[in-house]
């Protein structure tokens, strides 16, 4: 029997965190997700300027970078791919490779941490020769289904490999109903939770993000897929959207300046876990103020996330979980 997407619960509480994440609660260590930068080159270890504090990992340094965290209270992260040495193409083929970044990561995190919770960031624009983050046509639009299919087939791998969690950014129209269905078909639906970057808007503040990832679109801009900023309404259909294709969890993204989508998705889907991403422009900004003065670094951190978490949010997805690692 091939199960409806609307059938499928239990993705979304088959790990003993993400039944945590179903109640709602102040802010702890379990909330916080923290982004992780995976490196091709196994043995690196490569600060990133754009990001203070955060760096490119290889495979090799993972133990010695995440262990001490994990001993912290460290309960997940998210994995972003950094291939440096691989030939991209138009439809992002090395998003997938086995040997790639990602999959021997999930690999080796299951294997090192067995209690951690982890997820992958699913896009193709760290893997594209263009950029964008799905496929295009000649004329360098996007080609939505064959980009939702593409994802889908990515995830799958993800999955495949021992991630927890799947969590599409690309904004393809149909990603979550194609991911939905082709965990569902390998046996992974059950198994495997969908968080779907719901209302991810085309902000200024993802610039030291694409640094630190080398995925900033080589002609144009996103304004085509991401959500206008002033965009409230269709912010809206998309969150529904995506609970209706069987996301697990929703996510708005960037968080302080959307914080009004925030309690809209808290209102709308308030039987779904909401994250938010406090995105790589927002820490470098809170970071850099705090070095020219402005105001102390904890106070702001504190502030700024739980304000989050007053707006609705269960799930951070921050740069600063290792410090709050020691202040929580
Ligand atoms: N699809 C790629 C992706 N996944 C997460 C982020 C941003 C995260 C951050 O800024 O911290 C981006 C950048 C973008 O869409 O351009
Ligand atoms: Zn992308
Ligand atoms: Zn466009």
């Amino acid at each position: 029997m091939t199960l409806d997407i609307s059938s499928v619960l239990q993705g979304g509480y088959n790990h003993p965190l993400s039944r945590q994440w179903q109640s709602r609660r102040g802010l702890d260590k379990s909330m916080l997700m923290y982004p992780i930068f995976v490196t091709d080159d196994p043995t690196s270890r490569v600060e990133i300027p754009s990001l203070p504090g955060q760096c490119r990992w290889g495979v090799d340094r993972l133990e010695g970078f995440l262990g001490p965290l994990v001993q912290k209270g460290l309960r997940s992260v998210i994995l972003f791919g950094v291939p440096l040495n691989c030939e991209k193409d138009g439809r992002g083929t090395p998003a997938d490779d086995p040997q790639g970044p990602v999959i021997l990561a999930i690999k080796k995190l299951r294997a090192l941490f067995p209690a951690l919770f982890i997820a992958t960031d699913v896009c193709l624009c760290e893997y594209t020769s263009h950029g964008h983050c799905g496929l295009l046509h000649e004329d360098g639009t996007i080609d939505s289904t064959p980009s939702a299919l593409r994802i889908a087939e990515v995830a799958l791998e993800y999955a495949r490999a021992g991630a927890h969690c799947v969590a599409p950014s690309d904004m393809m129209d149909g990603r979550i109903k194609a991911i939905k269905r082709v965990l569902i078909d390998n046996g992974l639906g059950n198994r495997c939770l969908l968080m779907s970057y719901s209302a991810k808007f085309a902000s200024g503040l993802y610039g030291p993000f694409r640094d630190a990832a080398g995925s900033a679109p080589s002609f144009g801009d996103r304004k085509c897929y991401q959500l206008p900023p002033g965009a409230k309404g269709l912010a809206r259909r998309a969150i529904q959207r995506d609970v209706t294709e069987g996301a697990d969890i929703i996510m708005v993204k960037p968080s302080l300046p959307y914080l009004d989508i925030l309690a809209d998705a808290a209102q709308l889907a308030p039987d779904y876990p909401l994250a938010a991403y406090h995105v790589s422009g927002e820490y470098a900004m809170i970071v850099a103020g705090a070095r020219a003065g402005v105001y102390d670094l904890r106070v702001m951190a504190f502030e700024t996330t739980e304000s989050i978490v007053r707006a609705g949010a269960t799930l951070i997805l921050s740069y600063f979980t290792p410090q709050f690692l020691d202040w929580l």
